[in-house]
């Protein structure tokens, strides 16, 4: 051990990702990401296809080699002291990672054994719905009973340090809800906690801190509180399905963005002030249109995410 890899005290954030870089041939899919995640909260990876968040999810429990930067997982290196790292985290990657052959049950009970202090697995399965399920061969399972396998497997050896790669993916809303409740349990109880995910109200739901993550860099870092909240306010109103909004765009001042979001839902963005509301309202009345649900609010996570990374969608 070096002075380097000090056990993390209990101040000390239970992960710290300094300047990590990770190359796949000529694609540097993370690059130059720093961030930290203190014991007892969540971060949120979010970011487009491609974005770089499971290979940093890879490169923190120790399945990628950083080509350059340091990670420290409970104060220790994951991929040079994966032995010290691997019993103190549970993983859930978005592969699955259960063995088709194996029943539900005996495969948790299979990594229960290899943990000092597991969780009871019949208790999770309870918790996570698949009591019903135990003796199901795992290739008989739907997707969404895979996914919750998948999770108690990451949470039966009672991990200190929590990584989902998109833990909710394909889940209906009641397992959803079910998730997010077990995360803010395990959160409660000092577990540091890093999700990727492309659902910004998961992100705002769950996450204490959210770093957005575009071609490997960080473009936006913060509370969801602070990433929503900012000069830029918007304004939004429901009424006729694919109005001109031309007018609207001339009678308004530079740096308004007005557009149709969904069918009949509009939005401005930029600095509105009673004025804009006028603008907006007399342009209605001109087009002899009655808008419904106008309402002056902070953005939401998703208009953040989608200017800073893009309305295009990517390949
Ligand atoms: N094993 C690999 N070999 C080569 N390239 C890879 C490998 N893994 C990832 N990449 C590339 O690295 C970049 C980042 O991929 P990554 O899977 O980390 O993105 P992501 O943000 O998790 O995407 P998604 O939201 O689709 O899961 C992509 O360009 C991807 O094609």
């Amino acid at each position: 051990m070096t002075l380097d890899d000090a056990p993390a005290g209990p101040g000390e954030p239970a992960l710290v990702v300094d300047h990590l870089v990770r190359r796949y041939g000529s694609v540097t899919a993370v690059d130059d990401l720093s961030f930290s995640v203190p014991r007892g909260s969540v971060l949120a990876l979010l970011g487009p296809n491609g974005a770089g968040k499971s290979t940093t999810i890879d490169a923190c429990v120790g399945f990628a080699r950083p080509d350059s930067g340091t990670i420290r997982v409970l104060g220790a290196d994951p991929w040079r002291d994966g032995a010290r790292v691997r019993p103190r985290i549970g993983v859930m990657p978005q592969s699955g990672g259960a063995q088709a052959s194996a029943r539900t049950r005996e495969m948790l009970r299979l990594l229960a054994q290899c943990s000092a202090d597991p969780i009871d697995p019949d208790w999770l399965l309870d918790v996570l719905g698949l009591t019903a399920a135990a003796r199901t061969p795992v290739r008989r399972l739907s997707g969404g009973q895979v996914q919750r396998l998948t999770l108690a497997m990451a949470l039966v050896g009672r991990p200190e340090v929590l990584f989902l790669d998109e833990p909710t993916a394909g889940m209906d809303p009641q397992v959803r809800r079910l998730v997010w409740n077990l995360v803010r349990a395990v959160r409660a109880d000092g577990v540091a906690v890093v999700l990727t995910t492309h659902l910004m109200d998961e992100a705002e739901q769950l996450a204490d801190r959210v770093l957005i993550i575009d071609h490997g860099r960080a473009v936006a870092d913060g509370t969801p509180h602070e990433l929503t909240t900012s000069e830029q306010t918007t304004l939004r109103f429901t009424a006729r399905p694919g109005m001109d909004l031309t007018m609207l765009r001339t009678a308004l001042p530079d740096g308004f963005a007005i557009s149709e979001t969904s069918g009949g839902r509009y939005l401005v963005e930029g600095d509105i002030a009673p004025a804009t509301i006028a603008t907006v309202t007399s342009f209605c009345a001109q087009v002899g249109v009655l808008p419904s649900d106008l309402s002056v609010g902070r953005r939401t996570l998703d208009e953040v995410y989608l200017e800073l990374t893009g309305r295009e969608v990517r390949g």
